[in-house]
């Protein structure tokens, strides 16, 4: 292996997100088969002992791209050089909390490590937000990291984008690979807006395709927005694996390019493409070339999904609002 390593930064590392995704992370499969990997694991002081189990799991697997695990508490040294972060780790919302409570937890967290990551990241980082509140952590990160280009900090809604995949493939018994070009808009929450609008089934319009506006507003769309509720419902814990796998697809797409004629889902910041306020981290439809995501310009957007649209970029707007509230951007 000649190549220099990639440091990849993961925080949150000993959690369950982090257990489905390092190995994957180590097997090459974020990066591409011929890119090896350092991997930067950042913990809370009493997770580091779980978090030294995993690493020696992954010194177990002897995965031949892996060059190196570094675990600390530290973001200033668990983001030093790193190239690629995704930050995993973040408050979850417990009893009794309010929403206030927990952006103010989560601005605890992602206020350092945007600063760390603004101090001793390398000059090419690329971050993705998994944490809750995706959007607006990533854009308390992002706010505290001035000297890195905004559209370097991005939030996960490639969970949301892969299970409308599959709801709309299982709605027409057609397989995933048949579908194309559907995308999330807004904020990962259940105010999110999967479009089928501008989705492609073989070729064909998905929306025509499936014919059915009601299935699409009481049972599509609700489906794919109300899917992490009912994972936890089910599960009795929320969504690991899956968004590990997504969390690939999306760093993996962004750093090798997305496919000709396609487009994906990402969290990134507005320009003020589509009336979404500039500035706030909205999930739009991208695409990667050379290694950034833009906005796919020019989609007609009927009134159905501007009223969608608005509807989550609105939820964005207030909570962007509630973190400046707290003085935390
Ligand atoms: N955007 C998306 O599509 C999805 C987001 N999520 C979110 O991902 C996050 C992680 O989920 P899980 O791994 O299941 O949670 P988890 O609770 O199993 O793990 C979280 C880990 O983060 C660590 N952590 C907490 N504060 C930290 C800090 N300041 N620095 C470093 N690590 C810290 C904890 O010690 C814990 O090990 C949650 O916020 C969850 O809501 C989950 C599924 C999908
Ligand atoms: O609500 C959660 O913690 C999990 C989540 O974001 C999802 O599954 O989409």
């Amino acid at each position: 292996m000649t190549r220099t390593p990639v440091n990849v930064t993961v925080t949150g590392a000993a959690g369950q997100i982090g257990y489905a995704l390092l190995f994957r992370i180590a097997s090459g499969q974020l990066l591409g088969p011929d890119t090896p990997v350092r991997l930067r694991l950042l913990e809370i002081t009493p997770a580091l002992k779980a978090a030294e189990g995993t690493a020696m799991e992954l010194d177990d697997c002897a995965f031949p791209l892996l060059a190196g695990i570094d675990i600390s508490d530290d973001p200033r040294v668990a983001f030093d050089g790193a190239n690629v972060a995704l930050l995993v780790g973040a408050r979850p919302r417990t009893k009794g909390m309010e929403r206030g409570d927990l952006l103010e937890a989560n601005g605890g967290i992602f206020k350092p490590q945007g600063e760390a990551i603004n101090a001793v990241a390398a000059d090419d980082i690329r971050v993705l937000v998994v944490g809750n509140p995706a959007n607006t952590n990533a854009l308390i990160a992002q706010r505290h990291a001035p000297d890195v280009p905004a559209a370097r900090f991005t939030a996960m809604t490639r969970l949301d984008q892969n299970r409308a995949y599959s709801q709309l493939a299982k709605k027409l018994d057609v397989t995933v690979n048949d579908v194309k070009r559907l995308a999330i808009w807004g904020n990962h929450s259940a105010t999110q807006y999967p479009d089928l609008f501008h989705a492609e089934v073989n070729g064909k319009n998905a929306a025509e395709t499936v014919n059915d506006q009601k299935w699409i507003e009481a049972d599509f769309i609700p489906t794919v927005a109300k899917r992490g509720a009912a994972i936890i419902e089910a599960r009795g814990a929320s969504s690991a694996a899956s968004a590990a796998n997504a969390a690939i697809d999306h760093v993996h797409d962004w750093v090798n390019g997305t496919a000709e004629g396609d487009f994906v889902s990402a969290g990134v910041v507005s320009d003020g493409s589509y009336g979404v306020p500039a500035g706030l981290i909205s999930s739009f439809p991208v695409t990667s070339t050379g290694g950034d995501y833009e906005i796919v310009q020019g989609l007609a957007i009927d009134d159905f999904s501007r009223a969608r649209i608005d509807a989550s970029v609105a939820e964005l707007a207030e909570e962007r609002d509630a973190v400046q509230g707290l003085g935390l951007i």
